[in-house]
């Protein structure tokens, strides 16, 4: 197993956003998190992360213990992720958002970098190799000097992936890649993410998108207030009473909250 958790828990004063939470997921896999608003996902993401600590609980990647670790060491053990908003760089081209993501696995310090030291306009120039070569694969090339804002919302999102990838993780976490896409977007994602998963990386995704994940995923798990209620092959899930439960009850209480309002 790439990555081990062992009962994660994070509280917020009294809330407790993820309660004793318990996953694995193998090498290879494409791994799917869903679940209502609030349900603890990005929490999930962000003790994966290094963005909060557990307060109780394991995370094993590979053969360490990751939780508690802060995020530029998480991430040059081989996690990166993406956010559930977009953070480009907007005024800067897209070749350069990419760059930033090989921060921190450059060897070159600082004072080498600003008195232009041989060593680092080598380095310069693998950055700037390895970063054309993952424009390449999410697709953007011909647009490497075209300013990140000026892209569309669904090539803004393609280079936050390359971004994540250039750094060649291990573990790839995408945070709702597909919200805001239309259907046509969304396929392209979907192909993409299939591509990443085929060139060695593991993807754990959370998404909104109930149908694409069904789709796309190897296993999928479900979080419901904090908690882990499911956590199987994508045709089991569709029909877990606990996970139509908590899809359909929420829709009820929306209903109802609707009802109340008019
Ligand atoms: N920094 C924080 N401080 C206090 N409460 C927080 C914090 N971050 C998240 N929460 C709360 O923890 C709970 C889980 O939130 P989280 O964002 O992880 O859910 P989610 O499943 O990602 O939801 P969504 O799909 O809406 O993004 C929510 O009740 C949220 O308000």
């Amino acid at each position: 197993m790439l990555l081990k958790i062992k009962g994660i828990t994070k509280r917020f004063g009294g809330l407790i956003a993820v309660n004793q939470v318990s996953l694995q997921v193998a090498e290879g896999e494409i791994f799917g998190l869903i679940g209502p608003n609030g349900a603890g996902k990005t929490t999930f993401f962000n003790m994966l992360t290094g963005i909060y600590s557990p307060n109780e609980g394991q995370i094993g990647f590979e053969d360490r213990q990751i939780q508690g670790l802060k995020p530029y060491r998480i991430s040059k053990l081989g996690i990166s992720r993406t956010f559930q908003n977009i953070r480009l760089l907007k005024e800067e081209t897209v070749l350069e958002n990419v760059k930033v993501g090989m921060f921190g696995k450059t060897r070159t310090g600082l004072w080498s970098a600003i008195l232009g030291l041989r060593s680092s306009k080598k380095e310069e120039k693998f950055v700037t190799e390895e970063s054309q070569k993952i424009i390449e694969l999410v697709g953007m090339n011909g647009y490497e000097m075209e300013m990140a804002g000026s892209l569309s919302y669904g090539n803004q999102r393609r280079v936050e992936i390359a971004r994540a990838l250039v750094s060649r993780p291990k573990l790839l976490l995408l945070d709702e890649p597909t919200a805001g896409m239309n259907a046509d977007e969304t396929k392209e994602i979907v192909q993409l993410i299939r591509k990443i998963r085929g060139n060695g990386t593991t993807v754990i995704l959370i998404e909104h998108n109930v149908g694409m994940v069904v789709g796309l995923c190897d296993r999928i798990a479900v979080f419901d207030h904090g908690e882990k209620i499911a956590d199987d092959k994508p045709e089991e899930i569709i029909s877990n009473p606990a996970v139509i439960e908590a899809y359909i009850g929420k829709e009820d209480d929306k209903k109802e909250t609707e009802y109340a309002a008019n």
